[in-house]
């Protein structure tokens, strides 16, 4: 178990050095140590405390975010937008705070099924955020709390928080009496169901204004393991995905998101079109088969190209120098490979990450073309809220730079039931048993993970 009491004696040595600063009525103190074991060590499902874990494959930064010093919560059409402008609102910190959260799918759904009581969009900053640099030992400690506090209401503070862990490590892993019931979650397709749903689909695509539709399905899951050595195998197996979770109000959202809606780096704008998927395979002669099947099958490729010519479209409104590439190149996962689109440019100034979000999202990597139709077509047919899946996680610091990745590849968990989900785009020429296969495909990291 990592020392919980070496790092309130840092933090505490580093306030009572002065390295701290002021950030509107609160203290940011910032310091490093040393710390072996990974820090997914400190998680656990039945932790009651907000806490967020993040693993950014750009960057290799694993960040874990336990206590909130700051919320914000944003519902309906606006949450977005409420959020950026809320943060917008205050005072520039001395020193760089990073926020985490997410967006729900759909702002004009609620958030029913296994993230119930999640607002549309939830963002915080943790009280403390532990930043382990790529590769080494070295851990940067960020604590934020009341600017009036002293070194002893500081040092209660963390200790606070570790009881806390303590508390909820005490409480076990276990299935305890304190387990939620299985939430309602609706409509589980089965095989015959989504086969039939994917049926309607094609039938509006062939005869009606609609171009592509995705459409996607839950699952439900006993979780079997402990939270820490869930991350550990996404980080093992799909250490190349965005590999996220969140806890809010006993609720866990994991994600190991191959797909980056927006990254900002310094101004730099990066962007994934994935959409095109097909199966993988341990014999490399028969993987690169699969491969080129995909590159060039006309289904495929469209359903690819419907999502580049939509985040270009949209793109154009927040960025400059945008670069595209004319074709796209294969992207493999431990499960599945997909056709991929880099999207490079630069955002505009005054534009912040959330703005290039708003008008990204949803592309038709979930969502559809056109857009209005194909979400009244999942709002109709689904059956079931999506509430986070194939929302936007991730982070932002105060300077603006930052990452939200489509939540795909995801699970809610109401410790110890979970509800997976996977989807997938559905155009003219779907084949509906292949896209139950695809689904099949794309629960494997969460069922990995989980079970
Ligand atoms: C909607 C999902 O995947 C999207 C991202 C990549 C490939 C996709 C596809 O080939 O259909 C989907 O558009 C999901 O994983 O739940």
């Amino acid at each position: 178990m990592i020392s919980w009491q070496k790092i309130i004696d840092d933090v505490v040595a580093a306030f009572e050095a002065g390295r701290a600063a002021v950030w509107g009525t609160n203290r940011i103190i910032r310091t490093t140590t040393h710390v072996k074991l990974p820090l997914s060590e400190l998680l656990h499902w039945q932790l009651s405390i907000p806490a967020v874990f993040s693993s950014d494959p750009a960057t290799d930064r694993v960040t874990l975010g336990l206590g909130a010093a700051q919320v914000l919560h944003g519902t309906g059409p606006d949450a977005m937008g409420d959020i950026q402008a809320a943060i917008r609102a205050l005072p520039d910190p001395d020193i760089d705070v990073t926020w985490f959260g997410g967006f729900a799918f759909d702002p004009t759904e609620p958030v029913a099924g296994a993230l119930d009581g999640w607002p549309h969009a939830l963002w915080f900053v943790p009280t403390v955020t532990l930043m382990r640099e790529a590769g080494t030992d070295c851990v940067t400690i960020t604590v934020v709390v009341p600017a009036e506090l002293d070194a002893a209401a500081v040092c209660n503070t963390l200790t606070d928080v570790e009881a806390e862990l303590q508390r909820s490590f005490g409480g076990g892993e276990a299935r305890s009496s304190a387990s939620h019931v299985r939430p309602e979650v609706g409509m589980v397709h089965d095989e015959q169901s989504w086969r039939q749903l994917v049926e309607t689909a094609v039938g509006e695509l062939q005869h009606g204004d609609l171009h592509k539709v995705v459409l996607a399905r839950q699952t439900p899951a006993e979780v079997q393991v402990s939270l820490a050595e869930a991350l550990e195998r996404l980080l093992d197996a799909y250490g190349s995905s965005h590999v996220f979770a969140m806890q809010w109000a006993q609720r866990w959202l994991v994600a190991a998101s191959p797909e980056q809606l927006v990254r900002v780096t310094d101004g730099t704008m990066a962007v994934d079109c994935l959409a095109g998927t097909t199966d993988r395979s341990k014999d490399m002669a028969i993987d690169a088969a699969l491969a080129n099947e995909l590159f060039s099958s006309e289904k495929n490729r469209m359903e690819h190209a419907a999502v580049v010519r939509v985040v270009m479209e949209r793109l154009k409104l927040v960025a400059l120098d945008i670069d595209v590439p004319d074709v796209p190149v294969i992207k493999k996962l431990a499960n599945v490979q997909h056709l991929y689109t880099p999207i490079r440019g630069r955002l505009r100034p005054g534009m912040h990450l959330f703005d290039a979000a708003g008008l990204l999202h949803p592309t038709p990597a979930v969502g559809g073309v056109p857009l209005a139709g194909a979400l009244q077509f999942i709002r109709n047919h689904e059956g079931w809220p999506r509430g986070y899946y194939a929302g936007a996680i991730g982070f932002v610091d105060t300077a603006g730079s930052g990452l939200l990745s489509v939540a795909l590849r995801s699970a809610a968990i109401a410790y110890p039931h979970a509800t997976l989900y996977a989807g997938c785009g559905i155009v003219a020429a779907s084949d509906p048993n292949e896209e139950w296969r695809e689904t099949e495909m794309k629960l494997k990291p969460m069922r990995l993970a989980l079970g």
